[in-house]
Formats: structure tokens, C-alpha cells, sequence
């Protein structure tokens, strides 16, 4: 792959909502009576978001890299993840152009939290703000994410091959 090449990726995931967890979302804690069930924190967002990068590298997906049959990732942050997704991206020489997503959930209302989540985000991997944006929708009552089942996260990345992969 030559230098400069534009390479594009698309994550999505979904977590069921379960009683007894706390709603991390976007590495923020979002005050819900139901929190989402998984190995780690169950950031459906963040996960979103480490499967377009990773698939726009052609690196695979988080399942891959960060298996759920592992106890070292029990309860873990997704932040510490994607942490680790940027880091294997710089590691074959790539950097992040932009990443848009887009969550959906019946509730809660999500649009007072987004700009905290894209700030926490940016924050903890050393990303402009810019680079990233995050909004919510419902599906107006239909499916499963209308009936309050769980939620979804789409995500979509650019990224660019800036040099040959590190030793
Ligand atoms: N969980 C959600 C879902 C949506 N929003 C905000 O409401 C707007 C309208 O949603 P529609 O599903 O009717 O398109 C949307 O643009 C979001 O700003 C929200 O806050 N939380
Ligand atoms: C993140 C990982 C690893 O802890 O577990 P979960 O939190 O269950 O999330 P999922 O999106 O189902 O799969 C990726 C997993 O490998």
C-alpha cells in the first residue's frame, strides 16, 4: 500500500440492556436504570468505533485482538481498547483522518451527553475534537433498539497509510 492512500471502515455493534450495570457510553457514564450487558464495560460506542478503524487498517476486529474468553478484558474500559487500536494503527503506519457515529437508542436521550463523550474520547487518545463526531437517534419505536432492548452503535473511519509498517 503506498503512502498517502485513504482507506475507509465501517464498525457496528450492539449490547443488550441489562439490570445491575451501569450505561457507559462513549467513556462516560450516561444515569440509566439499566446499564449494557458484556465482557468488558459494554461501551457499544466505543466498540463501534474500534471495528471501522481496525477495518479500514484491515487489521481484523475487536473481537480478534481483544477476546471475550479472556479474563484480562473483563470489566475493562473500551477506552484502555481503543487506546490500544490506535496504537496498533500508528504501529503499521496509519493515522486518523475522521470518524463520524452514529448511535441508536430509544432511550435514554443521549444529546445532552454527546459532546462530553466525544471531549473524553479526544481526551484520552490525544485526538482534535474535530476528528470526531458523535449523534443519536431512535428508530422512531420499531425493532429491538424501539423496544428498548438494547442499542446499537454505527461508526465510520478515515484513515491514511503515511509510512511503511514499524519493525
Ligand atoms: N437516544 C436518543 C435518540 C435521539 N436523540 C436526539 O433526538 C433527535 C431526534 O431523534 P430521531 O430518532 O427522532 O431522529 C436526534 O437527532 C438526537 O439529537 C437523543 O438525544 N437520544
Ligand atoms: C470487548 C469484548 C472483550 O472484552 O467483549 P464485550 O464487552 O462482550 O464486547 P463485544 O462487542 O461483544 O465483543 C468484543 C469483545 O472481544
Amino acid at each position: 500500500m503506498e503512502n498517502g492512500a485513504l482507506r475507509v471502515g465501517f464498525g457496528y455493534d450492539v449490547h443488550a440492556f441489562a439490570e445491575g450495570r451501569r450505561l457507559i457510553l462513549g467513556g462516560i457514564e450516561i444515569p440509566y436504570e439499566l446499564g449494557l450487558a458484556g465482557h468488558s464495560d459494554a461501551d457499544v460506542v466505543i466498540h463501534s468505533i474500534c471495528d471501522a478503524l481496525l477495518g479500514a487498517a484491515a487489521l481484523g476486529d475487536i473481537g480478534r485482538h481483544f477476546p471475550d474468553t479472556d479474563p484480562a478484558y473483563r470489566g475493562i474500559s473500551s477506552l484502555i481498547l481503543l487506546r490500544r487500536v490506535k496504537d496498533l494503527l500508528k504501529e503499521h503506519g496509519f493515522v486518523v483522518s475522521n470518524v463520524d457515529v452514529t448511535i441508536v437508542a430509544q432511550k435514554p436521550r443521549l444529546a445532552p451527553y454527546v459532546d462530553l463523550m466525544v471531549r473524553r474520547i479526544c481526551d484520552e487518545l490525544g485526538w482534535r475534537r474535530g476528528l470526531l463526531n458523535i449523534k443519536a437517534t431512535t428508530t422512531e419505536g420499531l425493532g429491538f433498539a424501539g423496544r428498548g432492548e438494547g442499542i446499537a452503535s454505527y461508526a465510520i473511519a478515515l484513515i491514511m497509510k503515511i509510512q511503511e509498517k514499524n519493525p
